[in-house]
């Protein structure tokens, strides 16, 4: 298997002995999906590398199930729906093990006239950690999926409506190695393959909901994890089909727990040095108290970021381990943010976002609001012990128009990320509600078919 990361001129080798046929060139969308296109390795070699390859611009402007919709300034029918440069970023090529003779390249998006596009996932986050780095401030970021397995294949699930799935454990086995080994030829093939596509794999384990499960990975600086997450998204239901089986990132599938993506990051100085641990109260820097009270003042107006999907808030349920309360917590898991580690290792765990979450935008959200707590010097409430379930303290936002609402007025956001991507993903949010809005629902059709 070739080595990770894989160089160009290893690349080449690889092409030439025929290990190599295949360049995945991938951009990571407004869903957090890989899009882009297979390229041919020599076409790679010898036109890609010098010259870039281009796709068309509405891979930023089309909702979930690729319709052209309305609003977007930067894509439209309009303005003709033009190209936009895919650019490789070569620090990311990589082969993909569970594709045979496959490698896989990120690549930046550019504007054909030149100049990055500003509303790309990948540049709205480059641009908080050139905010970071004007700090002095790095950050290093874990992610953590948790997806539910099927025994029925996507084309099966699909075909049934996605009614009466089998999934690939009948009950609860969270933590259960009896759970996990029964359906461990696709556990380890996915953890195998994602070591192989450069991916470190600490472990995986089962959850609540049957069939739910969450491969773990060491977390590393906050560009190369989000970009790993969508590779190891993309991956694992490769893998799963390849098996004859599928998988789900959804936030809530059914009524039982949903899929977290708890999302980990903690600052250190450009030179490495941890910056969190300190002498205050629960070992905390002045620094980290700030990026922490950034965290709860900037929550509830950031929360569309974390949760950009009308499914997205029904996994905010009492008691289901995903949060309700804005409050923050010691290894507290009642709360959205919980403190964990100490010392070097001493970190905070954001646990709003569900499986669905676009993890550039989440993790440039967390930026954003650390910084402003950082900026302004914001004070530390104090942490909650207890139920934060039944705490009283305020609570995220309960649907998408109310986030997207919230959004629309933050100066925080606005200041951060700039009006052009706020209002184009607060466009995405309207797309996604009027979707919603217009469909009659298999819920209503068995409430009120008879007995209405
Ligand atoms: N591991 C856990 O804490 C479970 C998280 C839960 N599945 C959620 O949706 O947030």
């Amino acid at each position: 298997m070739p080595e990770t990361p894989l160089t160009v001129d290893r690349l080449r080798e690889l092409v030439d002995r025929g290990e190599v046929d295949t360049v995945l060139v991938a951009v990571t969308d407004m869903q957090g999906r890989l899009q882009g296109k297979r390229c041919a390795a020599r076409y790679f070699l010898e036109e890609v590398l010098a010259h870039a390859t281009e796709a068309c611009d509405y891979l930023l402007a089309v909702d979930v199930e690729m319709n052209t919709v309305a609003g977007y300034s930067s894509s439209s029918w309009d303005s003709g729906y033009g190209d936009f440069v895919l650019r490789p970023d070569l620090a990311t090529l990589r082969p993909l093990p569970w594709l045979e003779g496959t490698a896989l390249v990120l690549a930046d998006l550019e504007l054909v006239s030149g100049g990055p596009v500003p509303v790309s996932p990948r540049q709205v986050l480059r641009r908080q950690l050139d905010r970071l780095a004007e700090r002095d401030l790095t950050a290093f970021v874990g992610t953590e999926l948790e997806f539910i397995l099927f025994d029925d294949t996507y084309e099966q699930a699909w075909d049934a409506g996605y009614r009466g799935l089998t999934p690939g454990n009948r009950y609860n086995v969270d933590y259960s190695l009896l759970g996990t080994g029964r359906v461990e030829p696709v556990l380890r093939a996915i953890r195998n393959g994602m070591g192989g596509a450069g991916l470190y794999v600490e472990s995986a384990k089962g959850e609540c909901n049957p069939g739910q499960h969450e491969i773990a990975f060491r977390y590393t600086d906050a560009l190369a994890t989000c970009d790993n997450h969508s590779i190891y998204k993309t991956g694992a239901k490769e893998i799963a089909a390849a098996h004859g089986k599928s998988l789900t990132f959804m936030a809530k599938y059914d009524s039982r727990e949903g899929n977290s993506c708890h999302v980990h990051l903690s600052l250190r100085g450009t030179d490495g040095t941890p910056v969190m641990a300190g002498d205050g109260p629960h070992g905390f820097s002045p620094l980290m108290e700030h990026y922490l009270a950034g965290q709860l003042a900037c929550l509830r107006e950031l929360t569309y970021f974390f949760a950009p999907n009308i499914n997205s808030y029904k996994r905010f349920a009492e008691g289901s381990f995903a949060p309700t309360a804005v409050a923050w917590g010691v290894d507290n898991r009642t709360c959205a943010l919980r403190v964990v580690g100490h010392g070097p290792s001493l970190r905070v765990e954001n646990r709003v976002p569900g499986g669905d979450v676009n993890q550039y935008l989440a993790v440039s959200a967390l930026i954003a609001a650390g910084l402003h707590g950082i900026e302004n010097e914001l004070p530390l409430e104090d942490a909650l012990t207890g139920n934060a379930y039944a705490s009283g303290r305020p609570t995220v936002p309960r649907t998408l128009r109310d986030a997207a609402a919230l959004l629309d007025g933050s100066a925080v956001a606005r200041a951060a990320f700039g009006d052009d991507v706020v209002d184009h993903y607060l466009n995405a949010a309207r797309v996604e509600q009027a979707a919603f809005d217009a469909a009659v629902t298999d819920w209503e059709r068995v409430r009120g078919f008879e007995r209405l």
